[in-house]
């Protein structure tokens, strides 16, 4: 591989080690997680995020707190184990890798009949999660990239990167591939606000991989993908509906519609751990809503008065009609999206 990737969540036997990614690009500072609090805290703060990562954090989580539970009747265990999950959901709403990893992580429990030997079912489901999505990235990667050619410019949005997942990234997964094979594709990325996912990480991460990046702020999309040569969007999705609806990154709803009407391509990259059949359309997916000062200060500054009302969603749904194609490990999903997204489980 061209360079050791830095892992955003890892086991480290008695507790979790953790990538700060609020710190970044400045400072490149791990945590020790010792406790499910500290991993609900991690989650809510941003301190990890991105669904699949979010989705690792809480199944070792999960692994932490069986670790250091004291309950020895089976019953009680399950049930704890169970109300620890809720605990964990609760701290982020959108992303459904949460939810599908603590899903996961209690089915393991079904089939035992001991604490000692759920307890090494759950780490060792929770290792299986983190091993599949770095497998998984690297496949989304290498489907994106029969998309694009050589010199191709992508536009991309927040960060769906390797530190966003288990390594690769979904969206920016082409990107690894591309750096591969020695193509070069080049890079477009819009800052994000309020939380500047995209200038803080994927502006860093491409480079630190070698890309030709450019940073814009986000009012910038429209005229450099008309202005500079732009010939394909693409970003991550936290939740992607039955029909094909996704939410993602606040921004991503206009920057489709600016795609489509510029004429340019407008994918999802997505593991099928981010495809939630349960949810029918985009409607139904809860949309988190963060906090004031989010948007009140710039990188820890005021910008406005500190009483200043503000909406601050952190994600919005981008209806599936606007979507060129949905990228997965399985394979490229091109239109009439129930039925081809519902093929992807059988
Ligand atoms: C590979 S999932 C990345 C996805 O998650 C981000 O949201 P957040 O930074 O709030 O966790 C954003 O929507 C990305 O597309």
């Amino acid at each position: 591989m061209l360079n050791t990737p830095i892992r955003s969540v890892q086991w480290s036997g008695t507790h979790i080690t953790l990538l700060d990614q609020r710190l970044l690009p400045a400072k490149t500072e791990f945590l020790s997680l010792t406790s499910i609090k500290d991993v609900w805290d991690a989650i809510f703060k941003l301190k990890v995020r991105g669904a699949p990562a979010i989705g690792i954090a809480a199944a070792y989580g999960l692994a932490l707190w069986t670790q250091q539970t004291t309950l020895t009747n089976f019953n009680d265990f399950k049930s704890e184990l169970v109300k620890q999950g809720a605990y964990l959901e609760s701290s982020r709403p959108t992303a459904v890798n949460l939810f599908w990893a603590v899903k996961r992580i209690l089915s393991v429990v079904e089939p035992v009949s001991s604490v000692e030997t759920a307890k090494e079912a759950i780490l060792a489901e929770a290792q299986l999660i983190e091993k599949e999505d770095e497998d998984v990235c690297r496949s989304i990667g290498e489907y994106a990239i029969t998309l694009f050619h050589d010199e191709d410019t992508l536009l991309t949005h927040c960060n769906a990167g390797g530190i966003a997942t288990a390594r690769y990234g979904t969206a920016l997964a082409p990107f690894y591939i591309a750096k591969e094979r020695g193509m070069n594709l080049k890079a477009y990325a819009s800052e994000t606000r309020p939380v500047l996912q995209g200038a803080r990480l994927t502006a860093w991460e491409l480079q630190q991989l070698g890309v030709d990046v450019t940073l814009i702020t986000d009012n910038m999309v429209a005229h450099t993908i008309k202005s500079k040569g732009v010939t394909a969007v693409i970003v991550g999705a936290d939740r992607i509906a039955a029909n094909g609806d996704t939410a993602n990154k606040i921004g991503t709803y206009g920057l489709a519609l600016i795609a489509k009407s510029l004429g340019i391509p407008f994918y999802v990259a997505a593991p099928l751990s981010t495809i939630d059949l349960d949810t029918l359309s985009g409607g139904e997916i809860e949309i988190e809503e963060r906090h004031p000062d989010e948007v009140r200060t710039l990188n820890g500054q005021a910008i406005t008065t500190p009483d200043m009302k503000v909406f601050n969603p952190a994600f919005d749904v981008t209806p599936s009609e606007l979507i060129t194609g949905i990228i997965t490990e399985k394979g490229i999903i091109q239109g009439d999206y129930q039925p081809k997204l519902a093929k992807l489980f059988l």
